[in-house]
């Protein structure tokens, strides 16, 4: 069977409900899996056991089984870049780093060890600032895959933080976010880590920049020289412009073209984490994702959560035509989620021509967006709830909460099962004109009022639960999540390893930027040089 075969049942699939399909008993049961720790309702999803039968045959069909091992064994199939894919090797046992890399496997092996040692040293406070201070905060500096897994993984293990060391990250190039974090900042017990695989970005150079300046301006005379040779620390596989920056040697942790930005926390990118979280728990988390690696590249699809997730969101995107895919956390510890989620799956799967450079007949990537709950539901959820736009959603809750208000983690969880039941049933309206009659309306007033209550649902949803949100658990999700957007880039026969679409807007803001320093450039459009002179304007006449 072809993806296009499965799109002709979008008629008959789209009109069915969803609530109907529990008229099978065991759907509930049948519908849901468990993978390194957690769980998968998939349930309410508008599929058939038997539907999806047929697309994991599509899927074998497809060599997905072949692409998995394939990516695990280390060939390039990254094939714009001519790079392999191989984040999950840095999670897994050093004998598996060993005949994977082969020849690599003692540099990573080794940077491990620099990162532990670190780790220690600063938290115990063996290593000291140069005026000879313990550590009490650490700046990051970095952006994209360089800055979103450090800042979910920082939010999601707040509790699992040290009380003594705060790590702070900077991304976004704006004076206003660059002062703010310096604000509150002192140099003499500030250590500072620039991230970035090819250490020539713009934004995180500027921001890094900045902060030298500021370092070097605020520290006493006497320990200026040594400031940033003592308190500075990168990740980079650019090491020549590492040290052109001043950054000794010693104090820059590799990386390597087979890991891709938005799935390196588990190298030496997550150097902050573990200096928050301590190096057990930063275990714990590269433990949990390697669970996960084992659950995808060993289990059958029927039982492969990852593979499971991967074919749901190809048949919600492609057979049913949804656009967009909502990631909606009821945990406050993972609000940082769907923005990370959106750089990853969307960053890897938003593309239009397959591996060959052949247009595409199908649609890829959705579009991802969310928010924790309960916020959402008193924000855009009416629009879920009410629109003619069906939002598939993935609802994500732990079994126990963070905190000891047992009360607010009941109310939570009660909400979140909530909105997937409503999203589910909805209401139609002749429920809506009974509801307002026994609230005593006149059939007059009904008659206005019921339409405005009607709630279309059918909307798909998963539920992923947590037992706890702990460096393990959160480690398997976000390797599953990896997993998911890897097999659906395997399925759609696209390179999900690239992020050629970023190119274009950084080309055209150098030259803007070189135009708005008093250059020419007439390619641009009669708009946007009109903007750049009203931008000139407003700075010449400050
Ligand atoms: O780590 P860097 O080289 O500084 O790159 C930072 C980020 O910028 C790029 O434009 C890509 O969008 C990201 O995938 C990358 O992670």
């Amino acid at each position: 069977m072809e993806l296009s075969d499965f799109c002709q049942m979008k008629g008959k699939v789209s009109t069915r409900s969803i609530s109907s399909l529990f008229s099978l008993n065991n759907r509930a049961a049948a519908m849901s899996l468990t993978a390194a720790g957690l769980f998968l309702d998939y349930s309410k999803q508008n599929i058939t056991e038997h539907e999806l039968s047929l697309l994991i045959a599509w899927a074998k069909e497809q060599g997905l089984a072949d692409d998995i091992q394939q990516m695990f064994s280390g060939e390039k199939i990254n094939s714009t870049e001519n790079r392999a894919v191989l984040h999950s090797v840095l999670r897994a046992p050093n004998a598996v780093k060993k005949t994977i890399l082969k020849d690599v496997a003692e540099e990573v092996i080794e940077t491990e060890r620099r990162v532990e040692k670190i780790v220690d040293e600063v938290r115990s406070g063996k290593l000291i600032s140069a005026s000879g201070k313990q550590y009490t905060d650490v700046l990051v500096i970095g952006i994209g895959g360089s800055f979103y897994g450090v800042k979910v993984a920082l939010t999601a293990l707040r509790p699992f933080c040290s009380n003594t060391l705060s790590v702070h990250v900077l991304a976004n190039v704006d004076g206003g976010a660059v002062q703010e974090k310096l604000a509150n900042l002192d140099v003499s017990t500030t250590l500072v880590i620039v991230i970035s695989k090819t250490f020539t970005t713009q934004e995180t150079l500027l921001n890094a920049k900045a902060v030298k300046q500021w370092m070097l301006t605020k520290s006493d005379t006497q320990y200026s020289r040594n400031v940033i040779s003592t308190q500075w620390f990168a990740i980079s596989t650019n090491i020549a412009k590492a040290t052109d920056f001043g950054l000794l040697v010693d104090h820059i942790f590799p990386m390597w073209d087979w890991v891709g930005g938005r799935f390196s926390l588990w190298s030496a990118v997550g150097l902050p984490l573990a200096l928050a979280i301590g190096n057990q728990a930063f275990a714990q988390l590269k433990q949990g994702a390697y669970e996960m690696d084992q659950h995808f590249s060993h289990s059958a699809f029927e039982d492969n959560m990852p593979v499971i997730m991967a074919l749901i969101g190809i048949w919600n995107r492609n057979v049913l035509a949804h656009s967009s895919l909502a990631i909606l956390p009821y945990d406050h510890s993972l609000r940082a989620l769907p923005g990370y989620l959106q750089q990853t799956d969307m960053e890897s799967n938003g593309k239009s021509v397959n591996k060959k450079g052949e247009k595409l007949t199908c649609t890829t990537a959705p579009i991802v967006f969310g928010q924790e709950g309960t916020n959402s539901q008193h924000a855009f959820m009416q629009l879920m709830h009410q629109s003619d736009e069906i939002i598939p959603t993935d609802f994500i809750v732990a079994l126990k909460g963070a905190s000891e208000l047992e009360e607010h983690h009941k109310v939570l969880v009660a909400n979140c099962f909530a909105q997937s039941e409503a999203l589910m049933q909805g209401k139609i309206l002749i429920q809506a004109q009974q509801e307002l009659l026994e609230q005593g309306f006149n059939s007059e007033e009904i008659k206005k009022l019921a339409p405005h209550k009607v709630m279309k649902g059918n909307t798909p949803s998963n539920m992923l639960m947590l037992d706890e949100v702990s460096p393990h658990s959160f480690g398997a999700l976000l390797a599953l999540y990896e997993h998911k957007i890897a097999a659906q880039g395997f399925l759609w026969k696209i390179n999900s390893f690239d992020q050629w679409g970023v190119e274009l807007g950084k080309q055209l803001g150098q030259q803007i930027l070189s135009v708005i320093d008093g250059g020419e450039d007439p390619s641009l459009s009669a708009s946007t040089s009109a903007l750049i002179s009203r931008f000139k304007y407003a700075n010449v006449a400050k």
